[in-house]
């Protein structure tokens, strides 16, 4: 079984294709009539042109219930592998929720999927003994009802596979989660080298998420115009010194892959954008305002990034 902590986009994609293909999914949602609806209801996983994918109804494979039933429900049945699927703004709030699981910690394998940085650290304190599996995703998804999603992107998901695993471990792991994962039709592996692929979607999430969610334009926007590729590059290169005063990795290829990824994603909203939108918190602060902690840990500046940050941040409030 696989606890999938977050009924949003990518949970109920996640949830709908991993229940559709006989793996048993406990879903936690935030709100009880969520949960009821999906335990109802199934889940229904769309393709981009609107056509069903998969649909699964609520049941044995599929379980749906909120989060604060936590401690109850996992006292009877303990959960062994977590994916955690909410923004970074509630990872505080779950951390809290789930403290109370009735396992060891030991037996505990928690799989993330937020992007930005900072959340894993958190995760490691707060569950010391659970083993966390860092990971990177490019699927896009679209929730478009309490119940139902829009697998908008085919993408690959990066999980990074920790140093001190034991060959028994990775096996484990490999035949509860991986393999499930790929039977769903996901395109995932574990790597070893999950910092690299972590701060380069990082970059990518900094220079395209808040200059879309400012000018309000769909992805492939930014490209259209020269003075907006060249606000793009100043972000770039101000991650960059970032990362080269934090001595981390990087590729001169990443500028191609920004790029890449507004073309590919062209008709698509930012996350960020979404979020301003809709008036909810966004994750500037684990993106750029992640950018910006490191650059003054390092003792240089990324004042692009300080000001995108404050801007979006100042944008969260309902107007009027
Ligand atoms: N969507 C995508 O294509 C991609 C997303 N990501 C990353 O994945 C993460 C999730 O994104 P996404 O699915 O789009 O986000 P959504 O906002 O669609 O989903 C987040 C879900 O978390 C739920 N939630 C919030 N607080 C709690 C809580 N305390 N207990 C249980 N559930 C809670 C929300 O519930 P409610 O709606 O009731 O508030 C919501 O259903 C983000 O970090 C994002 O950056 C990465 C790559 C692609
Ligand atoms: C890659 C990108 C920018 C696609 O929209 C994304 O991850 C997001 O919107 O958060």
């Amino acid at each position: 079984m696989i606890d999938i902590i977050g009924a949003g986009s990518l949970g109920l994609l996640f949830a709908g294709r991993l229940a559709a293909s006989g793996t048993k999914v406990r879903l936690w949602t935030r709100t009880l009539e969520q949960a009821r609806i999906i335990a109802c209801e199934g889940i229904t996983v769309l393709e981009k042109e609107g056509h069903v994918a998969v649909h699964v109804a609520g049941g044995d494979e599929l379980k749906a219930a909120p989060l604060a039933d936590w401690k109850r429900l996992n006292s009877q049945v303990p959960a062994r592998w977590i994916l955690i699927m909410t923004k970074q703004g509630a990872i505080g709030e779950v951390l809290d929720q789930i403290k109370s699981a009735a396992n060891t910690e030991s037996d505990i394998g928690i799989v993330c999927l937020q992007n930005g940085i900072g959340h894993i650290e958190r995760i490691r304190q707060a569950y010391p003994e659970a083993v966390v599996y860092p990971a990177v995703t490019t699927e896009g998804a679209k929730r478009m009802g309490v119940a139902s999603v829009v697998h908008a992107g085919l993408g690959a998901t990066e999980i990074g596979c920790p140093d001190v695993l034991e060959e028994k471990q990775v096996g484990s792991f490999e035949q509860y989660v991986l393999n499930r994962l790929l039977t769903a039709g996901f395109d995932v592996c574990l790597s070893k080298e999950i910092e690299n692929g972590i701060y380069r979607k990082l970059l990518i999430n900094a220079v395209i998420n808040p200059l879309t969610a400012i000018w309000r334009i769909p992805n492939g926007e930014l490209l259209s115009d020269p003075g907006r590729i060249h606000m793009m590059h100043k972000l770039y290169e101000e991650g960059i010194q970032v990362y080269e005063a934090n001595g981390i990795r990087w590729d001169s290829a990443w500028w191609d892959q920004i790029m890449k990824v507004c073309r590919a994603t062209a008709e698509n909203q930012s996350s960020m954008l979404a979020d301003v939108l809709a008036h909810s918190m966004t994750e500037v602060a684990s993106i750029n305002g992640q950018l910006v902690q490191m650059a003054e840990q390092a003792g240089v500046t990324a004042p692009t990034h300080a000001v995108l940050w404050q801007l979006i941040e100042g944008m969260r409030l309902k107007e009027g």
